[in-house]
């Protein structure tokens, strides 16, 4: 097995997990009572030297983005702080973008005292509504003129609530499609017309696994169906400027404090792992090395496509229960259904 080239994560001096392991295991004691999740932890992990940022130990190239230029919308919280840690470590300047500054201000502390003195990386915040057209506008202008160009966008930030699609009111399902749809497509947008139109550029949309609906998230299952679509019509559209543009759809569940925290229930995350063939959730650092292999020039014949990160759950069990009911009879000729229909 290769040497990992930088300094990884503290290992427990019990056992063989990180410290980042060790630190959602932590989280998922917290948050799981109720769950055979915690036979796992049997002894308490030990940690030298510990540091509250967890080291970047990319499997890529450590100069590999040395050049380029990412603006990661949502990048100060979960997966898009994964991405934006993965990124910086691969020598990319990031620019991220949300509605938060406080979120975002804390995130840039962080992760620019992670930048070696000898990294080309650098980090900075905007804020931005995606779902404000000149706010958008206003990310892809300041990024230029900060960074000098755009080569990538991570399109990250999103989210919906739990609802029966009954009880949805306009005002909801509106902010869930705006959101995650309007939003996405404006940043597309912006990005080609400011810069990818004349110089090329990798779009990553993150969305959903909605492969079998997306039940009691009916509002984001279909944003993200429409993310999809986008995504490879865009392809088409885009190829002749250079432009290559795939998604990623994270499954099961990909545990993080904020992602959590959006729950009233914050178990929820965790409550699909019995519909993981791999047994478990999905980490963000998993979610990160895809989205930068669809960024690298591994990836440079692949545009249009949904990369599935999700352990096997998208072809496996639903995680909505139907109770059962007589409320769909069959038609036979026999019997006269036509009232009951
Ligand atoms: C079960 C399956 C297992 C699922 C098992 C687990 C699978 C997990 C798969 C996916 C996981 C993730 O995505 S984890 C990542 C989650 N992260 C996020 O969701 C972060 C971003 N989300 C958001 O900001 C919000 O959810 C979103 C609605 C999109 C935007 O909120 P805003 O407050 O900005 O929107 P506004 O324009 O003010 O409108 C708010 C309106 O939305 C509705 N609304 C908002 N929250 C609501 C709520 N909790 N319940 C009802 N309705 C709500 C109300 O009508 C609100 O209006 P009023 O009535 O007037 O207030
Ligand atoms: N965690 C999971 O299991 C899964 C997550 N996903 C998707 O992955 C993405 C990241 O989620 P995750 O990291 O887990 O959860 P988080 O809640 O940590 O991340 C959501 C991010 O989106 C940003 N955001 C939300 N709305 C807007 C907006 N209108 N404009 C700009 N930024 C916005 C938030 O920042 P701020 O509040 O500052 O605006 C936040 O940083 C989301 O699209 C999510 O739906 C998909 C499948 C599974």
């Amino acid at each position: 097995m290769p040497e990992c080239p930088s300094v990884c994560t503290p290992q427990c001096t019990n056992c063989d997990k990180s410290q980042f392991q060790v630190r959602h295991r932590t989280l998922e004691k917290r948050f799981l009572p109720k769950f055979n999740i915690l036979k796992h932890l049997s002894h308490d992990h030990k940690m030298a030297g510990q540091t509250l940022v967890p080291n970047v130990c990319s499997v890529f190239r450590e100069d590999l983005f040395h050049d380029k230029v990412a603006i990661v919308t949502g990048g100060g919280t979960g997966i898009g702080k994964t991405i934006t840690q993965e990124l910086l470590h691969l020598g990319c300047k990031v620019m991220i973008a949300s509605r938060k500054v406080e979120r975002l201000k804390k995130a840039v502390t962080e992760l620019k005292s992670t930048i070696s003195r000898s990294s080309l990386a650098d980090i900075d915040y905007l804020q931005c509504n995606i779902r404000n057209e000149d706010e958008v506008k206003n990310l892809m202008s300041q990024t230029i003129k900060q960074f000098g160009g755009i080569n990538f966008l991570v399109n990250n930030g999103g989210g919906q609530f739990p609802s029966g699609a009954g009880d949805i009111r306009l005002k909801g399902w509106n902010a869930v499609v705006e959101t995650n749809l309007t939003g996405t497509f404006l940043c597309c947008r912006e990005v080609f017309n400011q810069w990818f139109k004349d110089h090329g550029g990798v779009i990553v949309n993150i969305i959903v696994d909605n492969f079998k609906g997306f039940p009691l998230m009916s509002h984001s299952g279909a944003a993200r169906a429409g993310v999809e679509n986008l995504t490879k019509s865009l392809s088409i559209e885009w190829a002749e400027y250079g432009v290559r543009i795939n998604s990623v759809a994270p499954g099961g569940g990909i545990y993080s404090e904020t992602a959590a925290a959006n729950y009233a229930n914050p178990t929820m995350i965790q409550s699909s792992i019995p519909r993981v063939p791999a047994k478990r959730n999905g980490t963000t650092e998993e979610i990160s090395a895809s989205v930068c292999f669809l960024l690298s020039p591994a990836a440079t014949f692949i545009s249009g496509e949904t990369l599935r990160v999700d352990g096997g759950a998208s072809l496996y069990k639903n995680k909505y229960e139907i109770p059962e009911h007589n409320k769909l009879p069959g038609y036979t000729w026999e019997k006269d259904l036509s009232s009951k229909l």
